[in-house]
Parts: structure tokens; C-alpha cells; sequence
């Protein structure tokens, strides 16, 4: 279970608050999509629990490790099981699907690996199997350059699966993709959620949120104004955002 109490970030040198004391409990499996207007801190909220940003009030607790205040296992935790997916995934465009998803992150990866790209036949097993489950199969081999944006988006979700993520946290993962595309892309990982037990955790437009997801939060001016399970959200709750 992962836990948040009272998380409160500001920015700038006048300090000007952007997260009010949130605090919310997350269990495995659901998905999770934030929603609110330009500004509301949805990034910021995600670049927190991604420990992108530094807090400036809070707990964090991930299955009974507290986050800020063991640093080294704590940050070890979030680094190893959260993986953040950003709204255009880095892609060496000249290396094939399959590899982008066996050489991830270098904090994840064995110098000799990002050196020479050699790979061990189990991790290339694994990969092809991620890759099937997110319906890539067919372009494992082919240059991520030429992959479209769901492709490239699916192949950044296959990297974080194969380098261990529980926890997905992603921001506006959908953005510039044509509907169909996007639905499934969030189809995908409500599925990874079902299936796996995967968490994710993404800033989305509402009306995605209302269709892919299990639970709804909602910003305004960095305050959570709503904690609701994923459904059509009524006009009064609109109105809160
Ligand atoms: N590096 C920064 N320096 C100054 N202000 C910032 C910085 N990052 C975010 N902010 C401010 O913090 C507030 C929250 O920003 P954030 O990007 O989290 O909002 P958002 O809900 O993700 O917005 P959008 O939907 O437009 O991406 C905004 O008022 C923004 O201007």
C-alpha cells in the first residue's frame, strides 16, 4: 500500500504553494487518473511521487518504507519499482523496439549492456513476452523512429514493465494521439491493472478518466477536490475542478 500524508510543494523564491496538503492512500492495482485544469499541479503531483521534485511537507510511505526519511532505500524503492512515463518516452530511434525496451534507464541497466547492447537470452525472452502483451510483437524488430506515437508510447510501458515497475505514474501519457489510439493505450495499462496488479497513476483529460479509470482525483489550485472511483463524474463535481 502506498500511503501519502500531507504533501505540500511550493515554487520559486517567494515560495508560491502549488500542492496543498494532499494525502491519499493508494492500493495496488487501481488506475488512477488526475484531472484538473491547466495549473492545477497535476504534473507537479506526479513529479513528486516520482521524487522528480523535492517536497517541501509530507510522508510517503510505500509498504511500510518511509520514503523521505530513509533516503537511500526509500529512494532505491521508488527508483527501481516506480517508473515515470513522460508525454513523448525517449527512444533511441536508431535501436529496434525490443531493444529500447531491454537497454532502459541507466540507473537500471548494466554498463556493458548500454555499451555494447548485448543481452542475456532470458531478459530477450521476457522482453518478447512483455512486447506480445502489449500487442507489439509485430514490431519488435523494427527502428522505434518509425513506430507511431501509440507504438512508441506502448514500448516506453513495455521498458518500465521489464525493468520491474509496479507503479506507472504518467503525465498526459495520451496527448497528441488520435482517439483510437489513445483508448488503447489506456486500455492497455487498465489491463496491466486487472491483470498485474500494476498501479498506474496518470494526469488525463476527464473524459478519459471517466472511461478508463478506476479512481478519480481531482485538482484545483493544488487541493484535491475530489477522490472519486472511476465513473461519469455529475455536474457539481465538474464544477469543482
Ligand atoms: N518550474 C516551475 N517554475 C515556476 N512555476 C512552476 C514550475 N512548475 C510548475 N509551476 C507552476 O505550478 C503550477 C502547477 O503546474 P503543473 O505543471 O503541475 O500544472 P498542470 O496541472 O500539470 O498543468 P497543465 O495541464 O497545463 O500541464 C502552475 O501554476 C505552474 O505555473
Amino acid at each position: 500500500m502506498i500511503k501519502v500524508e500531507h504533501l505540500t510543494k511550493s515554487i520559486g523564491p517567494e515560495k508560491r504553494l502549488v500542492l496543498h496538503d494532499i494525502s491519499v492512500q493508494i492500493e495496488q492495482g487501481e488506475m488512477i487518473a488526475v484531472v484538473g485544469g491547466s495549473g492545477s499541479g497535476k504534473s507537479t503531483l506526479i513529479r513528486c511521487l516520482t521524487l522528480q521534485e523535492r517536497w517541501d511537507k509530507g510522508s510517503f510511505i510505500i509498504d511500510e518504507v518511509d520514503v523521505l526519511n530513509n533516503k537511500i532505500k526509500g529512494k532505491l524503492k521508488v527508483r527501481r519499482e516506480w517508473a515515470y512515463l513522460e508525454q513523448n518516452p525517449y527512444l533511441n530511434p536508431n535501436r529496434t523496439a525490443l531493444k529500447n525496451v531491454l537497454i532502459g534507464r541507466a540507473s537500471q541497466t548494466p554498463w556493458w549492456r548500454m555499451l555494447t547492447g548485448m543481452v542475456r537470452s532470458d531478459d530477450y525472452m521476457g522482453a518478447m513476452d512483455v512486447l506480445e502483451q502489449l500487442g507489439l510483437l509485430d514490431k519488435a524488430h523494427q527502428k522505434a523512429g518509425s513506430l507511431s506515437g501509440g507504438e512508441k508510447q506502448r514500448t516506453a510501458i513495455a521498458r518500465a514493465l521489464v525493468h520491474g515497475a509496479k507503479v506507472i505514474a504518467a503525465d498526459e501519457p495520451v496527448i497528441g494521439l488520435d482517439p483510437k489510439t489513445a483508448a488503447s493505450v489506456l486500455d492497455t495499462l487498465r489491463k496491466l491493472c486487472t491483470d498485474q496488479q500494476i498501479t498506474v497513476i496518470a494526469a488525463l483529460p476527464i473524459e478519459l478518466a471517466e472511461r478508463h479509470a478506476t479512481r478519480i482525483w481531482g485538482l484545483k489550485d493544488g487541493n484535491l477536490v475530489l477522490d472519486v472511483s472511476g465513473r461519469k463524474l455529475t455536474g457539481p463535481e465538474k464544477m469543482k475542478l
